[in-house]
């Protein structure tokens, strides 16, 4: 674990055999604290030598023989460990792909004979055993520590260094054509394998493949590539392979389109800037369907053109493999893949592909904003207001961020894309701060869909069936008769989102959360959806024994079932969590739909963004509401996003596109101007209500948390953070809290939080990075301490 009195540099001695090996950038294993535990370190600098008075320490191991990270990345270490409140050590290990994370194991290793029968139990006839905190009983663990105080047995620390690239074994042809020839004449004549294997050498000169290959093509076993490799004839060699995560798409060639007067403009405007070597950020505000992917093609490839490479962040980016399609159609073998869906050997490989120049082009979720591209001409953020850009662990960085850093630091644009811009990149546009590029038109003169609001406060008495207007369901089942595609949006997931008893008013909840429990029809389960926690279906009221349970809040997995009776010949595909768990399963969905293999795809937020389907011609929304209730300032912003880009999903192509919005606010604003589709009046009301509220983009926010399994521990924290954080601000910044955050205990720790709003306050920065310090002593007491810059959940 990282701590803040390991958050600098330490000293090591380097033996001889290990000088040469040795440089700036390296991970290392070091030996640390009192009890000499190895663990992983980054080499930040050689000395030749050194004026420690003290003893020493050596390094251990070093653990590859090139650096791997370099000038830039330790450099942006070094900022952003300052601007996010984190360790540099973390820093450093986010922009490294998680294979060469270190993995740390303890093993107790049995030192004498003379121990007690549990220990020897334990042991059970070994000399050493894994120490698994998790595994092993506090009461167990504590003998240990008690031999381990006794010298009857040691503890050891193990690093694990799972960064391996994959072998297998190649067999090269090492014959010439006259040798050919000549093996060929001394051969028996029943040796018809061994003249198989000629004949296909002469015909392939210099070929090398794996045996499973050679039996594949020719028919030939591995007893006969052994005779060959004895004879001479083949070399066996290990080399090297990379897991290549494209093998499952469907890839074409695409050539560049012929690009619309908008889209031109924006391509050369960054392009001009890209020439010039100028470090400026774009934002392309362009509606859905305007075409701002090609926009991003076309300057990629003028990019790589002059010999630089190219960065392109999506959201999540497992969620659109349609995207990943047209950037791999369009680059091939130059595209390198960065995102949560690969295996951590994939984008081991992958990331190796791009820091040794072999790929030029990077399409990654978040974490690729570290790719090692060397030459960077381009980074582009695509769907640049999504939420997931921001981590929500230390190092707390924002993408945008370190792209704008980085982009400094190459001398090249950041464009910057949406069709609903955050607030905080619109207002920069506005103040010149941004280049403003805007397309306002959809490709094929397409209007965008027709938005209804259907107000379901109407609806529901007359109608038997709650989640299904009227009006929605006249639309589905035209659009199935036109043999059209329908999108349904419903953003929870489960089949109902809490049971209560109607004789009783008990709501089952999570043990160890504030929250009630789901449940769950494919499992037959209540499920906890912030800790996992799962039990069985309650038969009765736990609390009064009565009988009359009822479950409220529809799901995903109860729309499904409905739609299914209501339309029995429809073909419906589901996308949640639930379903998308399994690797691949997002793109083995979406292929499907896209292949018109469905009817309908009904899905959580998930299926709202990128998706680009002809047939799509219904979009709905079977609750507007949900983010609404929510008490975040930037709920109507989420809301006015996501109505806005679903509905964007509707009438790409030729055919024209209806949008259905289900709510129980339909005099919302957010729902109002969503179905105006109109961003710009969106943009100034907002506007308006943050400068009243004194919110961002106005206010710059900081938000501290304290967290304990104790409640008491927490809030006294956070009461003293109170009393001490407001000597240090001028009367113009605002404090809000402390306040328990909205769900004020998850997996059994209480969450206690503070938000300060400001707009210039250098004293808190000293401040901030003095509880920084300082929480390093409350962490033994099982309290932490979180700070946070510019949160987007702000609950
Ligand atoms: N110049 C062009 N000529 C013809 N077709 C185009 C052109 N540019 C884009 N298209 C096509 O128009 C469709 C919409 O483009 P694209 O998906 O890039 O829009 P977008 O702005 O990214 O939309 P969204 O924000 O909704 O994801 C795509 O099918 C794309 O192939
Ligand atoms: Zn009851
Ligand atoms: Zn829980």
């Amino acid at each position: 674990m990282p701590t803040m009195q390991t958050d600098k540099p330490f000293t090591y001695k380097v033996d001889e055999h290990l000088t040469d090996q040795l440089g700036v950038g390296m991970r290392v294993v070091v030996p640390f604290g009192k009890g000499n535990r190895l663990i992983q370190g980054f080499v930040t600098r050689i000395f030749e030598q050194t004026d420690y008075q003290g003893e020493l320490k050596k390094v251990a191991a070093v653990l590859e023989l090139a650096p791997v990270l370099n000038d830039e990345s330790l450099q942006l270490a070094e900022w952003m460990a300052r601007e996010t409140f984190s360790f540099r050590i973390s820093c450093m290990q986010a922009m490294l792909p998680s294979a060469m994370r270190a993995q740390y194991q303890k093993k107790v290793v049995l030192l004498t004979d003379q121990v007690s029968e549990e220990l020897k139990a334990f042991f059970a006839d070994k000399s050493e055993q894994i120490f698994d905190e998790q595994k092993i009983s506090t009461n167990m663990q504590g003998k240990l520590l008690k031999a381990r105080r006794q010298k009857q047995v040691e503890i050891k620390y193990l690093v694990k260094n799972k960064a391996r690239a994959k072998k297998i074994m190649m067999f090269q042809s090492k014959l010439t054509e006259e040798i050919i020839e000549e093996e060929k004449s001394k051969l028996r004549v029943n040796a018809n394998k061994l003249r198989k294997l000629l004949s296909f050498l002469r015909t392939h000169p210099k070929i090398a493949l794996t045996q499973a290959q050679f039996e594949k093509k020719i028919g030939l076993t591995a007893g006969v590539l052994r005779a060959a490799e004895k004879k001479g004839w083949l070399l066996r060699q290990e080399s090297e392979q990379y897991r290549d995560p494209r093998k499952n798409l469907m890839v074409g060639q695409t050539i560049p389109k012929n690009l619309t007067s908008q889209q031109r403009e924006a391509v050369e405007a960054v392009l001009a800037e890209a020439t010039k070597k100028h470090s400026t950020t774009f934002l392309l505000q362009g509606v859905t369907g305007s075409g701002k992917t090609e926009v991003y093609l076309q300057v990629i490839a003028k990019v790589l053109a002059a010999g630089k490479a190219a960065l392109m962040l999506v959201p999540e980016i497992s969620l659109t493999p349609q995207m990943v399609e047209r950037v791999t159609s369009r680059f091939g073998e130059k595209v390198a893949l960065l995102h949560s869906g690969l295996s951590s050997g994939e984008k081991f490989d992958e990331w190796r592909r791009i820091e040794k120049g072999e790929a030029q082009v990077v399409v990654g979720a978040r974490s690729a904003i570290f790719a090692p591209l060397k030459k960077l001409g381009i980074i582009i953020i695509d769907e640049e207001h999504e939420t997931s850009y921001k981590q929500d662990n230390m190092p707390r960085y924002h993408a945008r961020d370190v792209a704008k850093w980085r982009a400094e630091y190459h001398h090249c644009p950041v464009l910057l894309g949406s069709a609903t811009p955050s607030l905080e990149s619109r207002a920069r546009a506005q103040k010149g701060v941004y280049r403003w590029l805007h397309m306002d038109a959809r490709i094929n003169q397409q209007p965008l869909p027709k938005v209804k609001i259907v107000d379901m406060r109407e609806e529901v008495p007359q109608s038997k069936n709650i989640n299904f207007s009227e009006a929605l369901l006249r639309g589905i089942k035209q659009t199935l008769e036109r043999h059209e595609q329908i999108i349904l949006m419903l953003n929870r997931r489960g089949y109902s989102s809490f049971m209560m008893c109607r004789d009783c008013g008990f709501v089952l909840k999570c043990p160890n959360c504030d929250i009630s429990l789901t449940l769950h029809m494919d499992t037959h389960s209540m499920k906890c959806h912030y800790c996992g926690h799962e039990e069985a279906i309650p038969q009765v009221c736990p609390s009064c024994k009565g009988r009359h349970i009822r479950y409220y809040g529809t799901g995903t997995q109860q729309v499904e079932v409905e739609l299914q009776k209501l339309f029995s010949t429809a073909r419906i595909l589901r996308m949640d969590v639930d379903t998308t768990r399994r690797k691949g399963a997002h793109t083995r969905i979406l292929n499907k739909f896209g292949q018109h293999e469905a009817d309908i795809l009904l899905g959580t937020q998930m299926i709202a963004k990128g998706l680009d389907y002809p047939d799509v011609t219904l979009v709905g929304v079977l609750n507007a509401d949900t983010a609404l209730g929510m008490t975040d300032f930037r709920a109507s912003e989420k809301t006015f996003q996501l109505l806005t880009q679903v509905s964007g999903r509707a009438g790409r192509a030729t055919k024209k596109g209806q949008v259905i919005i289900q709510t129980y606010n339909p005099h919302h604003y957010a729902i109002q101007l969503a179905k105006e589709q109109n961003y710009e009046k969106f943009f100034r009301k907002e506007m308006s209500i943050r400068h009243q509220g004194a919110y961002p983009p106005y206010y710059y926010t900081i938000q501290i948390v304290a967290s304990s399994p104790e409640e008491s521990l927490a809030a006294k924290k956070m009461y003293q953070i109170y009393a001490e954080i407001r000597k240090y601000l001028s009367n113009q910044a605002v404090i809000l809290g402390p306040t328990p955050q909205a769900v004020a205990r998850i997996n059994n720790r209480y969450f206690y939080q503070l938000i300060v709003k400001y707009k210039k306050e250098k004293q808190l920065f000293v401040y901030l990075d003095k509880i920084l310090y300082e929480s390093q002593k409350d962490e033994r007491k099982g309290l932490k301490i979180m700070i946070n810059r510019e949160p987007l959940n702000f609950v």
